[in-house]
């Protein structure tokens, strides 16, 4: 099928570029003219691994093609938004990028009028997508479908072919229809439904699977004070098959681009409509005093930090990614400075991303150099670089053996075994 893809960020380059491997015929739209002409190289202006194989491998064949001017996708059947939809300053999702990509929807229906469906893949509040609909009414032969993503950041492309689920909300049959031929050979559960429930459960989604963060968090503290493992809790815990094993480690918080301005969206969707969803509130509270917490257990082993240096492993939200959109990594570094810390940081590849905004740390090209000298290591994302380390070598550079896991990544036991000075989240 002739599908073209508004927007080419990180759900709107996989999702063109699953589209493509699946041999639909896709073009991708975006405003930036660099990104585009990056595109069309085969360099992808997002870090994931095994994303550029696949793009250089559809761009080849000509299955997709990239492109600054929507009037190039005048042929296509099917148009995806998949523009950002950002926090507002009032915490509500900021809609002014999914309301101008539907304009030039429009703009472009009326000058090359065809049978199309414009497919919502933005994470939007309950009810944009009936406005959007209600705004291209009297388009001939234009119909709106809810088509709500859960990929994962790192792992996006695959999960853009192999999802969990395809949710599609939408109650017009032909437009249900195409959306399936469009599908077709993905193996996955569907779920037909209302624009407006698909919309909800995209939310619900996130929001309950950073409520499961922050309960692993909150009581990784209490296990914390009992001397117990929350690793081996949460084993034991994601066993029974109600709870399963997913999203139960505890950490330093949750972060990037999506749970903290999608729980707070929801908050807001809830006030709006006069209900309180309290549980939400403090998931956020929780996950906002996580790295503080953390940064505590720290100061009771160290005491004071200032003159003091501080390695800190793994800067983006989390591992395979450059993210670093909200990473807990930001809150500690100030911290760390504000506490007159001397800080060594180190990251495979989000540090660029990390070093303007914090230009005092000191940024290392391997994990050894951050532990040399260092009274205090902290980890904080579960990079394979992070984790694999010559721990005697380790052992003989820091001043103090002292290391604070924020990702129960390290191998707590053999470590302590070694004569370092460990604690997790959760676990001593
Ligand atoms: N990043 C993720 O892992 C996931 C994100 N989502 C949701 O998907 C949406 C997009 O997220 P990202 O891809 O992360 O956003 P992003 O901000 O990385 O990319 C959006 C892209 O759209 C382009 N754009 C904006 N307006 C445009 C227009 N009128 N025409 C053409 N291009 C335009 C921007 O230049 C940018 O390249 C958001 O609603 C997000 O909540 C959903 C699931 C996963
Ligand atoms: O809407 C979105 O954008 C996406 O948001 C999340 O995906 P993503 O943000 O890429 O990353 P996750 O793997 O969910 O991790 C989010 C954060 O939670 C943390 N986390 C995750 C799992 C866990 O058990 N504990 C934990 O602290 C991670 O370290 C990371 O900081 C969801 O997992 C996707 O399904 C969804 O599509």
């Amino acid at each position: 099928m002739r599908v073209a893809v508004i927007g080419t960020g990180y759900v709107g380059l996989t999702t063109a570029v699953s589209l493509a491997m699946n041999g639909h015929d896709v073009l991708g739209i975006d405003l930036v003219e660099a990104k585009i002409v990056q595109l069309q190289k085969g360099k992808s202006p997002i870090y994931e691994p095994g994303l550029e194989e696949a793009l250089a491998l559809v761009l080849k064949r000509g299955n997709l093609e990239f492109t600054t001017n929507i009037a190039d996708a005048r042929e296509a059947e099917i148009l995806f938004v998949c523009v950002g939809t950002p926090e507002s300053a009032d915490g509500t999702a900021d809609l002014s990028y999914v309301y101008a990509a539907a304009s030039d929807v429009e703009a472009l229906h009326r000058s090359a009028p065809r049978k199309r469906v414009v497919v919502i893949k933005s994470t939007v509040p309950v009810g944009t997508g009936d406005r959007i609909a209600e705004k291209l009414r009297e388009l001939d032969g234009l119909h709106v479908v809810s088509n709500p993503e859960f990929l994962r950041e790192g792992n996006a492309l695959e999960d853009a072919l192999h999802p969990s689920r395809i949710v599609i909300g939408t109650a017009h049959e032909a437009a249900a229809e195409t959306m399936e031929q469009l599908y077709q050979g993905v193996n996955a559960p569907r779920v037909a439904t209302t624009r407006a429930n698909a919309e909800l459960i995209k939310y619900a989604s996130n929001a309950f699977l950073a409520t499961r963060i922050s309960f692993m968090n909150e009581l990784a503290r209490l296990s914390g004070a009992l001397g117990t493992d929350i690793v081996t809790v949460a084993l034991g815990m994601g066993l029974d098959s109600r709870i399963g094993p997913e999203f139960l480690r505890a950490g330093v918080g949750y972060g990037g681009s999506c749970f903290p301005k999608d729980t707070i969206a929801l908050l807001q969707l809830a006030h709006q409509n006069g209900i309180s969803m309290s549980i939400l509130e403090k998931v956020r509270e929780v996950n906002a005093t996580q790295p503080i917490w953390f940064l505590e257990q720290l100061h009771k082993r160290q005491g004071n930090v200032a003159g003091k240096k501080i390695a800190v492993l793994g800067l983006a939200f989390k591992p395979e990614t450059d993210d670093i959109r909200e990473a807990p990594s930001l809150k500690i570094l100030e911290a760390l400075q504000n506490a007159g810390a001397t800080v060594a940081a180190y990251d495979p590849i989000a540090a660029q991303v990390v070093r303007p905004l914090f230009p005092q740390v000191e940024y290392v090209g391997n994990p050894a150099e951050a532990f040399k000298g260092a009274h205090a290591a902290l980890l904080i994302t579960e990079w394979k670089e992070c984790i694999h380390l010559d721990w005697e070598a380790i052992k003989s550079d820091m001043a103090v053996p002292l290391l604070l896991d924020g990702r129960n990544a390290w191998p707590s036991q053999s470590l302590k075994d070694a004569g370092f000075d460990y604690t997790g989240v959760g676990r001593s």
